[in-house]
């Protein structure tokens, strides 16, 4: 069965732990990919070799790799050049994801630029294309990827704001490649909705892999309350 059938309205977890935080560690993605396999996910989404390499160890699902690597000059930072599509190429991945917003690469490289290259190099590869607006998913498929992600909604600077579900139901009805839905699907219900709008599949990665966040949120609602009952004795 080809990959894009496989992941055909099902959830894909994404394992994702950068430096800078307390899962940093690709045994723990490997194990946080295993849970997620075992907690019925049908693909993972991961960054870094390292993190792919290790998780290829435990989970044999399809995988989408990124490398996400900041350049001085740009604000592009999910796969920003063909050096590091050539690096998860060479590990060897189901599918390539990469920005894909209007925003500058490094050296100041156009995203239709990039990926005229990238395409040139590794015409069979599968490539997902992250996008922040309707205006850019139309202009990846124009380019020719094979797949369009809402992931970049609300994080570019002219996105923010923007309600991922909304921008989600405009990219289905717009585009005819595969859109996967991806960003700040934090609950069961709007993994649900996202695939109801039309998402060929689902990408869940905090609510399900980045425990510091999740425990941040219940902390919230907790501390709210006792602050507004104090304890009395
Ligand atoms: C914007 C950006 O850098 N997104 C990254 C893309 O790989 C990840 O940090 C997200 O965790 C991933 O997209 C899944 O989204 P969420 O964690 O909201 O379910």
């Amino acid at each position: 069965m080809k990959v894009l059938d496989k992941m055909y309205k099902k959830l894909i977890v994404s394992c994702q732990a950068l430096e800078d935080e307390p899962l940093h560690d690709s045994y723990i993605m490997s194990k946080m990919a295993l849970a997620a396999k075992l907690g019925g996910a049908s693909g993972i989404r991961a960054n870094t070799v390292k993190d792919i390499q290790a998780i290829k160890q435990e989970v044999d699902l399809p995988l989408i790799g990124i490398i996400k690597k900041d350049y001085p000059d740009s604000a592009v930072y999910i796969t920003p050049t063909l050096e590091e599509v050539d690096e998860l190429y060479q590990e060897g991945v189901d599918i390539i994801a990469f920005d894909a917003t209007i925003q500058a690469r490094p050296g100041g490289q156009s995203f239709q630029d990039f990926f005229f290259e990238v395409k040139a190099k590794y015409p069979n590869q599968l490539f997902m294309a992250d996008t922040s607006t309707l205006e850019e998913a139309i202009a990846a498929e124009k380019a020719g990827v094979d797949i369009v992600a809402t992931t970049m909604a609300g994080y570019t600077p002219y996105s923010e704001g923007t309600v991922p579900l909304e921008v989600l139901k405009e990219v289905v009805e717009n585009v005819k490649v595969p859109v996967i839905a991806e960003g700040n699907i934090d609950t069961p219900e709007k993994a649900k909705k996202a695939l109801e709008i039309g998402a060929h599949a689902v990408v869940v990665g905090s609510a399900i892999t980045r425990p510091k966040l999740i425990t941040e949120k219940f902390a919230k609602a907790v501390h709210a309350l006792s602050v507004e009952e104090s304890y009395t004795k």
